[in-house]
C-alpha cells in the first residue's frame, strides 16, 4: 500500500564514529506502506544509518525525521521496531517468555503474542529456550519481538542472514504483508540478490548513497542484468565522474 506520506526523512546526514566520519551527507525520503532496501558492503555504514534512524547513533548532523518528529524523540518510542545484527532476546528464556516479557514493557496485550510467533514461523518452537535455537531461529525470535505492537517503522538490519532460501523468501513475503497493511520497512543485506524483493533500494558505498531507486530503473540505468553488475557500473561512472 505504497501512498505518498513519508515515513522517514534524511537530509545532509553526517555521522562521525570515533575519529572518522563515516557518513558523508546522505539524504533519501522513505515513503510509508513500502520495503526500502540498503544494499552495500560491508563496513559502508548500514548500520550506523539504521542506528541514526533510530535515534541511537552519537554524533550526528544533519535532520532525521521519523514519522513527523526528530529521530529518538520519546513519542517514537513503540511506534518503531528495530532489529540489530545480534539477537536482542534473553537466551535463558523461552521464546514465549521473552516476548511476555516484551510486551509487558511495551504495554501491549498478551493476544499479540501468538500473532507474532506466527508472522515469523516459531509456532513449533515457542516453548523453546532462545540459547537452544539456532543462529536463524534466535534471529527470528528477536524480528518476533520488534513485530510486538505493530509499529508503523520496522528498520531490520540484515534480518535474513544465516536463513535458508525458504525462510528468507517466506520473510520477505511477512515484510510486503507489513507493508500493504501501511507499516514502513527499511531491511539491510549485503546480499545484492534481495534487492529484487524490494519497492525501493538504497546503494550505499563507502558512507555515501549511490543511488536510491527502484530495483527495475537501477538495472535499466546501469544496463546490467543483475544488481550486482549494476552496483558495479554505478561504482565505475561514480569514479570516472570524479
Ligand atoms: N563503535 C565504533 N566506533 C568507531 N567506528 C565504528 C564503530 N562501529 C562501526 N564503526 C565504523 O563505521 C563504519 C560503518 O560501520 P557500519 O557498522 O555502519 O557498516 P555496515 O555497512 O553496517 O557493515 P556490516 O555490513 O559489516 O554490518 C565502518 O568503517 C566501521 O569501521
Amino acid at each position: 500500500m505504497m501512498n505518498n506520506a513519508v515515513a522517514v526523512s534524511c537530509r545532509d546526514v553526517v555521522v562521525v564514529r570515533g575519529d572518522r566520519e563515516v557518513l558523508h551527507g546522505v539524504g533519501f525520503d522513505l515513503k510509508a506502506g513500502s520495503v526500502t532496501g540498503l544494499l552495500g558492503p560491508s563496513g559502508c555504514g548500514k548500520t550506523t544509518l539504521i542506528r541514526s534512524i533510530a535515534g541511537l547513533q552519537a554524533k550526528v548532523t544533519g535532520t532525521v525525521q521519523v514519522l513527523g518528529l526528530p529521530a529518538g524523540a520519546p513519542k517514537l518510542r513503540g511506534r518503531i521496531g528495530y532489529v540489530t545484527q545480534e539477537p536482542s532476546v534473553y537466551g535463558d528464556l523461552t521464546v514465549t517468555e521473552n516476548l511476555r516479557f516484551f510486551a509487558a514493557v511495551l504495554g501491549v496485550a498478551a493476544a499479540d503474542i501468538d500473532r507474532v510467533i506466527d508472522a515469523v514461523d516459531l509456532r513449533s518452537h515457542a516453548d523453546a529456550r532462545v540459547d537452544r535455537l539456532s543462529g536463524g531461529q534466535q534471529s527470528r525470535a528477536s524480528l518476533a519481538a520488534a513485530l510486538l505492537g505493530e509499529p508503523e517503522l520496522l528498520v531490520l538490519d540484515e534480518p535474513t542472514v544465516g536463513l535458508d532460501p525458504v525462510l528468507r523468501r517466506d520473510l520477505w513475503e511477512l515484510f510486503h504483508r507489513l507493508a500493504d497493511g501501511g507499516a514502513t520497512l527499511l531491511v539491510s543485506s549485503h546480499v545484492m540478490d534481495e534487492a529484487a524483493r524490494c519497492d525501493r533500494l538504497l546503494l550505499m558505498r563507502d558512507g555515501e548513497l549511490l543511488a536510491d531507486d527502484t530495483p527495475r530503473a537501477l538495472l535499466e540505468s546501469a544496463g546490467a542484468d543483475d544488481m550486482e553488475q549494476a552496483f558495479l557500473t554505478l561504482i565505475d561512472r561514480k569514479a570516472a565522474a570524479r
